[in-house]
């Protein structure tokens, strides 16, 4: 399910989720166990029905009653105590003992939304994704210091769009040394999840749950793309699509070279279709990224040689 058709049905309700009882008529009827209240927050005000079905299924179901316990066992199958541990995730803390917490419930749902709210499919893909994160030792990479002369010019974080998404920008035209930058595809990849990492980081997941990126190709030419580069695009793409769920708002690709524009479907059918429709090829040159990127983003958070006032990374 794409965001739009997320956000298009309409909020749920307190008094919707939790219906006051009837007044009782007879007197020695037993009384209504209080509901639990159920935590909330700006996102969360925004799931359907649907999605909340969803979302209580993937915390308790008829045949499993502790879902997320019983993932958690699965995915750290050597911690004899992973049931009732709990875990970090984008520095939210997912407790099995209290799943009640609105920000968690935005995590779950990210997983659910990727799996157009099936609840067995969403629970493959958290496990997978926690096993993942062990075994590419995602907090190590975000400790590790890379090389800012090969790196520092490929990756910034500048600005908010109107609704306060941050905007993430890579320009992988902006080290002309590609051997330097995708020669250790690997390291390649421990920065671009690294830099993904910090970029998650100002999401709040109270208001802010996706980002916008830019993807600035100026500069590159068919030269750019070696085995390297490419094995690089492929892996990184697949770890986002598997392991980063419903984090984009929008990605533009500017600065393409017209006889290269066609490389964007190459990636037609690495992404879902969801993925795909946030995508889109905007051109070059101010005036073309400002007519493209400023009714998403202010001028003034954006740098000027998208078309906005901004003095940064020129
Ligand atoms: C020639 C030099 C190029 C390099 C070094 C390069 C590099 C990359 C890398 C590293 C990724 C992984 C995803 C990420 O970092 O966010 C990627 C993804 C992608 N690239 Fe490129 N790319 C190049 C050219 C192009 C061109 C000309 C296009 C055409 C528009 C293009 C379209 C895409 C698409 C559609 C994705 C998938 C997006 C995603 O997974 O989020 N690339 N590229």
């Amino acid at each position: 399910m794409s965001e739009a058709e997320g956000n298009q049905t309409a909020p749920v309700s307190a008094s919707s989720e939790h219906q006051e009882a009837p007044a009782q008529e007879v007197h020695d009827a037993p009384t209504p166990k209080a509901a639990v209240e159920e935590p909330k927050n700006a996102l969360t005000e925004k799931f359907s029905q649907k999605e909340w079905d969803a979302l209580k299924a993937f915390r308790a179901s008829k045949t499993i009653p502790e879902q997320v316990p019983d993932a958690l066992a699965s995915a750290y199958p050597e911690k004899t105590d992973a049931k009732t541990t709990a875990i970090q995730l984008w520095g939210v803390t997912i407790d099995p003992s209290n799943l009640l917490d609105a920000r968690v419930s935005v995590v779950l749902m990210k997983f659910l939304r990727a799996r157009n709210l099936n609840v067995t499919e969403a629970k493959t893909m958290f496990i997978a994704t926690l096993r993942w994160r062990d075994e590419f030792n995602v907090e190590a990479a975000c400790k590790e210091e890379f090389p800012q002369d090969v790196f520092g010019s490929l990756g910034h974080i500048y600005g908010k769009d109107k609704a306060g998404r941050p905007v993430v920008f890579n320009v992988y035209g902006g080290n002309q040394d590609l051997k330097s930058v995708f020669g250790d595809v690997q390291r390649f990849l421990r920065w671009r999840v690294a830099f993904m990492e910090k970029s998650i980081e100002l999401l709040d997941f109270e208001n802010i749950d996706q980002m916008i990126q830019v993807h600035d190709y100026a500069g590159v030419s068919m030269t750019s793309r070696d085995a390297n580069s490419k094995n690089a695009a492929s892996e990184a793409s697949s770890i986002f699509s598997s392991h980063y769920p419903e984090f984009l708002h929008k990605k533009y690709f500017v600065n393409v070279p017209s006889y290269m524009t066609w490389i964007f479907w190459l990636f037609k059918p690495l992404m879902p279709s969801a993925t795909l429709a946030k995508m889109s090829v905007v051109g070059s040159g101010t005036s073309a990224l400002g007519k493209a990127l400023l009714p998403e983003i202010d001028a003034k958070q954006l740098p000027k040689r998208y078309g906005g006032e901004a003095d940064a990374f020129n």
